[in-house]
């Protein structure tokens, strides 16, 4: 059977193989070869600089495999011999996409959810990772890659890290599994130089879907040059897709057996709390056990986080009694573990109290978001969090520019402006915007040590810009360490004297309205082009209400004031829908924007605005 067109192929000549990417080269080349006897690349990981090069090897038997040392040329291609895909399932690889992730639904069971991340399309990706990273790193068959995965709690995490290593090794890279780990470990990992653990890696995965119910996994990817971005992504699902396309259980057998035999596993997360350990102590003087006498409470809500109550608080001298779901569950029976979650931070903050904690911390699934409860109970978190973090990076670096995304309040501005004498950034939601903004703005000139959303995601200069949950709690023991130490204050009255003043709106609501993309006012543009329409129409009618404002410099939807307060009116940075936040210092006030803003979209017949209705009657 001949090769399948746009994808990478291998023609088997007698003595050694052709390696092409077109159907002209197998035209080309099928007088002198034999063209029955061609074989279908199993993945397209072979390096570009490949094409049309002639490979020395031995094909005697169904796989060729990685890593030949001593021939001349290490081949790193698995294939497949000359049959397309068995595998049925057809799958739309682009809706796996989101944003600078990837997701999909990994377990059955839930009405309306059909599987889309198979352990097949898991090994397609990690196939096509592989085959990206060699072509990033420009790799030739001398460079040795090695990529590190790992995963949170969920149920199907085991069998998609499986699938992921089949994918990576049976295309020639080394695979390290770290199992339970966290979002910053795995990009930690890039940065790491230690041997016994195979670090530095040139790629680190994690195998998680933040805070999404249990049937959802997904896959975010790291370099030493931190996250993927959006177009990277896009990039590997288009080659996953093609490599499923010839992929079949044969091809898929033989990657397990390379796989046996190259994946090594390590406790990286050894490594990672001690860095995180040693950031405590640093910060407090040198002190080996600077929270002695602190009582702090974790929740990791069931995920990965629980390594921070045993292996962080503890060897630092806190007590931790009291602590909760902490053991992974990949049912997430207690909460959702999300510090945005309403439910969630009332049970740590319950926990708290009931504990007489000085201290609670609360991680997502995956501990790149984080949320603290002070111990009079008062939540640490959205923007209460992103104050306390720029009190604290201002004290090092004053005046510096603190980056946040599109829906933080009024009072953050004014309080980081007229309090701490620094500048607020407010830019776009999304914590790799914003990540990637405070990135920029210090390549412009513009000095940020901060970039941080009100969900929790947060990083920090100092730390490789790394998004990670679990540093951001670092700076607040440090801090709470250092003044104990120094006998300036015990407990997390430090903390929270911080930011004694910072104005919280007494009223905040979020409402997101579903644009109905079936709907036949829906044109070619789709829902996007739909929701720039809104957009549109509520920036025309705000000129005309003398009573609101326009935000001077806004870079995400329609931000306006009034009526003391303000509203945002954006379109979501992965569903259809248009996301409402509002507040203002009385529900009166609050009506009175959601009144406007209704005005202004009632005619829209495609958008469910029936939360607003409500909101306002
Ligand atoms: O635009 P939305 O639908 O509100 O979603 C925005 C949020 O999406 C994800 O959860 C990202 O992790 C967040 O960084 C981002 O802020």
């Amino acid at each position: 059977m001949l090769c399948a067109a746009s994808v990478w192929q291998l023609c088997k000549p007698p003595s050694h193989v052709f390696l092409c990417q077109s159907d002209a080269c197998i035209k080309n080349s099928s007088d002198k070869y034999h063209p029955q006897g061609s074989y279908f690349l199993r993945s397209n990981i072979l390096s570009t600089k490949l094409v049309g090069k002639k490979v020395n090897t031995n094909i005697d038997s169904t796989y060729l495999l990685s890593r030949r040392p001593g021939t001349a040329m290490e081949t790193r291609a698995a294939v497949s011999v000359g049959s397309e895909s068995t595998l049925s399932q057809v799958v739309d690889f682009k809706k796996l996409q989101n944003g600078s992730d990837i997701r999909g639904v990994a377990v059955d069971g839930v009405e309306g959810e059909p599987v889309n991340l198979t352990e097949a399309v898991a090994e397609a990706i990690g196939a096509a990772f592989a085959a990206w990273l060699l072509d990033k790193k420009n790799a030739d068959f001398s460079t040795k890659l090695r990529v590190s995965l790992g995963t949170d709690s969920r149920v199907s995490a085991k069998s998609i890290q499986s699938a992921v290593a089949r994918g990576i090794s049976g295309a020639g890279l080394d695979v390290i599994e770290y199992g339970m780990a966290s979002t910053p470990a795995m990009f930690n990992s890039t940065l790491t130089v230690r041997d016994d653990l195979f670090c530095p890696v040139q790629g680190a995965i994690m195998i998680t879907a933040s805070h999404l119910p249990y049937n959802r996994n997904g896959l975010k990817f790291f370099t030493s040059d931190g996250g993927l971005g959006k177009k990277d992504i896009t990039d590997i699902l288009s080659r996953a897709e093609k490599i499923y396309h010839v992929m079949s259980n044969e091809s898929t057998e033989a990657a397990a057996a390379v796989a046996d035999k190259i994946v090594h596993s390590v406790d990286y997360m050894e490594q990672y709390t001690a860095d995180l350990v040693d950031a405590v102590r640093k910060g407090a003087g040198g002190v080996e056990r600077p929270l002695e006498g602190f009582h702090i409470v974790v929740d990791a809500g069931n995920g990965a986080g629980g390594f921070f109550a045993g292996r962080v608080l503890e060897p630092l001298g806190a007590v931790t009694t009291g602590s909760q779901f902490l053991d992974p569950d990949g049912m997430f029976p207690n909460h959702i573990p999300n510090p945005e979650d309403k439910k969630a931070m009332e049970s740590i903050t319950k926990a708290v109290l009931d504990q007489k904690a000085d201290l609670g911390i609360i991680f997502d699934t995956d501990v790149d978001r984080a949320a603290a409860v002070d111990s009079s109970g008062k939540e640490l978190n959205r923007n209460r969090l992103i104050a306390l973090l720029a009190a604290i990076v201002l004290e090092q670096h004053p005046g510096t520019t603190i980056v946040t995304d599109s829906v933080t309040s009024d009072g953050l501005t004014t309080f980081i402006e007229q309090k701490l004498g620094g500048k607020h950034h407010r830019f776009k939601r999304g914590y790799k915007n914003v990540i990637d903004e405070g990135i920029r703005l210090n390549t412009v000139g513009e000095e940020t040590h901060l970039a941080i959303e009100t969900s929790g995601h947060g990083a920090l200069k100092e730390n490789h810009w790394l998004d990670d949950g679990a540093y951001l709690m670092v700076k607040l023991l440090i801090k709470l360490a250092a003044a104990k130490v120094s006998g300036e204050a015990s407990g997390s009255k430090v903390l929270s004297d911080l930011i004694a003043d910072l104005e919280d709106p007494a009223i905040s609501s979020e409402l997101r309205f579903k644009i109905d993309q079936s709907h036949p006012d829906i044109g070619s543009g789709g829902f996007k082009a739909y929701g720039e329409q809104v957009l549109d129409k509520l920036d025309q009618l705000v000129a005309s209400d003398a009573n609101l404002k326009k935000a001077p410099v806004n870079h995400e939807g329609i931000r306006v004031s009034g009526y003391g307060g303000w509203f945002l009116l954006r379109l979501s940075l992965h569903d259809p829908v248009l996301p409402l936040n509002i507040e203002g210092p009385s529900m009166e006030a609050t009506k009175k924007l959601g009144e406007f803003v209704l005005s202004a979209v009632k005619e829209f017949g495609a958008l469910d605005t029936s939360a607003l209705q409500k909101y306002v009657a």
